[in-house]
């Protein structure tokens, strides 16, 4: 089962189209023939089952592990040619220890060989949008846990990826930095509109983030559902006790207790 191409700005392809992937760990199949169209311009959860390869399934789309067969494209683009971001949800081995915040932020700028006034200009930018009220000259083992987490999302955004990839990114985090990152994800959503796909075990932070969730069944994996969740933006602590979130959710965790149950 696929979703059907998005329209937007007259285009009708997804932004990322995924045919007939095959991946296996030792002998038994992971993903066999999977096909998947993900919609431009969305917040995609990706929630199921433990080890039903939510986490394999993104590394795959951003090239972070090789896959044995199948296609990937980026509308219609290979990988190579498209410009994604990554944020981890391990942040204290994703940011260099020796170089300070800033440094951090800049270094995929830098390394693309941008001028400095654009770098700095673009570095403002996402400070700004981000609301840093801490002091971006310390070294990562200088900051808490979320503000290392909040450094290495600003550096996956900062060169304006096309889409861009969440593995867990709140799980190492407290509830207030969580309900915090969340907030500014979605602001930079709303702006950007940036493509995202979101690896979450949270069934909560899945639903509330989320244009669709995705729904994966046990290995092989398959797509259980496709979830469409259309509560406007911004969505706020109050979206939590809307009827359409809870009877999303409950929903969701019906598929979910079904696919595990198989
Ligand atoms: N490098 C690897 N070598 C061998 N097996 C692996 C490797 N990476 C993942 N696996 C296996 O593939 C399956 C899917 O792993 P993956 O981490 O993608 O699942 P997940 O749905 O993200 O898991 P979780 O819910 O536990 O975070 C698991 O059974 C895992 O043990």
């Amino acid at each position: 089962m696929t979703r059907p191409p998005q329209a937007s700005g007259g285009r009708t392809w997804p932004a990322i189209t995924i045919r007939g992937l095959c991946k296996s760990f030792g002998p038994a199949p992971l993903y066999r023939d999977f096909d998947l169209d993900i919609p431009r311009n969305k917040i995609i959860a990706v929630f199921g089952p433990n080890g039903c390869g939510k986490s394999t399934l993104i590394n795959m789309i951003a090239g972070l592990m090789p896959y044995e067969r199948g296609e990937i494209l980026f509308d219609g683009k290979t990988l190579k040619d498209t410009k994604v971001g990554y944020v981890f949800q391990n942040y204290r081995d994703a940011l260099f220890p020796w170089k300070r915040a800033i440094d951090n932020i800049r270094y995929p700028l830098a390394l693309a060989g941008m001028a400095r006034a654009e770098i700095a200009a673009r570095v403002d930018r996402i400070v700004a949008a981000f609301d840093v009220r801490f002091d971006l000259a310390r070294y990562p083992y200088e900051l808490s846990g979320g503000q290392q987490q909040l450094v290495s999302i600003m550096r996956a955004l900062v060169p304006e990826p096309e889409v861009l990839f969440l593995d867990e990114p709140f799980s190492a985090l407290d509830y207030e930095m969580t309900l915090f990152i969340r907030e500014k994800l979605q602001q930079v959503f709303m702006e950007t509109g940036t493509t995202m796909v979101l690896v979450s075990h949270d069934l909560e932070e899945a639903v509330f983030l989320a244009d669709i969730v995705l729904l994966l069944t046990k290995r092989p994996t398959q797509i259980a559902e496709i979830i469409d969740f259309t509560v406007p933006r911004p969505r706020t602590v109050a979206t939590l006790s809307t009827p359409a979130f809870v009877a999303t959710k409950a929903h969701t965790l019906d598929v979910f207790q079904r696919e595990v149950r198989k």
